[in-house]
């Protein structure tokens, strides 16, 4: 469902972030992607949601190409990806469900359909009692299951996290694993960036390592294999 074909990245300051990545991720996969400060992480994962391209290589969701599809199109590309952030990226002014309900908006989804999959994914995350709540009345941890929520709201193939436990205490960081696992186990695919050796470690995935912009490792069940 997701492949990089010979891509590379170069910032106009000079940095080469991505040197020539190959990259095959298969439909219903669960990815982590890891690897020291500066390695390339996030730049990789930008380019995996087009919040940039590449300066050479193609990339691939479901068939079409990232590099080929016109600014116009973008936002009907991003209905097959959700992103989470690690700072959740939440409208302060909106309510829970407000949060939700907006990305189902911009792309013009009918009211009731809109008013039953917000209260859905709510449940997923168990915060259909907080539907209410602005985010400053939430918790890290709480605030992160709506961003999930959002990202999933309108059934993405995939969902590309950056960091997303980077800011969460160890309980609230599992309690978001078991929701990526419940998404997972539904049969989206999940690539995520992380720097949480514990959780790489405990729930086994495959794991790609990134050094100086290349994949230096890739294996299925792998550890995180850096010091903390
Ligand atoms: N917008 C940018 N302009 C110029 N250089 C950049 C930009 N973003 C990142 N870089 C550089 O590209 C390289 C890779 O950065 P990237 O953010 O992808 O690494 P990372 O592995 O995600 O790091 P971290 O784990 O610290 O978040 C670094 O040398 C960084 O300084």
């Amino acid at each position: 469902m997701l492949d990089f074909k010979n891509v590379w990245k170069s910032y106009k300051n000079g940095v080469m972030a991505v040197n020539g990545i190959d990259l095959h991720i298969n439909k219903g996969e669960f990815v982590y992607i890891v690897g020291p400060s500066g390695a390339g992480k996030s730049t990789f994962i930008k380019l995996m949601y087009r919040e940039i391209v590449p300066t050479k290589g193609e990339i691939l969701i479901d068939g079409v190409n990232l590099a080929k599809i016109k600014q116009r199109q973008v936002p009907k590309l991003r209905r097959k990806i959700g992103v989470v952030f690690q700072d959740y990226k939440l409208l302060p002014k909106l309510t829970v469900y407000e949060n939700v309900a907006f990305a189902l908006e911009v792309i013009e989804e009918h009211p009731k359909v809109i008013k039953k999959r917000v209260m859905e994914v709510l449940d997923l995350v168990k915060l259909k009692h907080k539907a209410r709540s602005l985010p400053t009345e939430l918790s890290g941890g709480e605030q992160q299951r709506v961003s999930i929520a959002r990202s999933i709201c309108n059934n993405p193939s995939v969902v590309i996290a950056d960091e997303p436990t980077g800011n969460l205490d160890p309980d609230s960081a599992w309690s978001i694993m078991e929701i990526f696992d419940r998404i997972n186990d539904n049969g989206t695919t999940v690539v995520m960036a992380t720097h949480n050796r514990d959780i790489v470690n405990n729930m086994k995935r495959r794991v790609i390592a990134i050094e100086g912009g290349m994949i230096v490792r890739d294996e299925q069940r792998g550890d995180y294999g850096y010091e903390a």
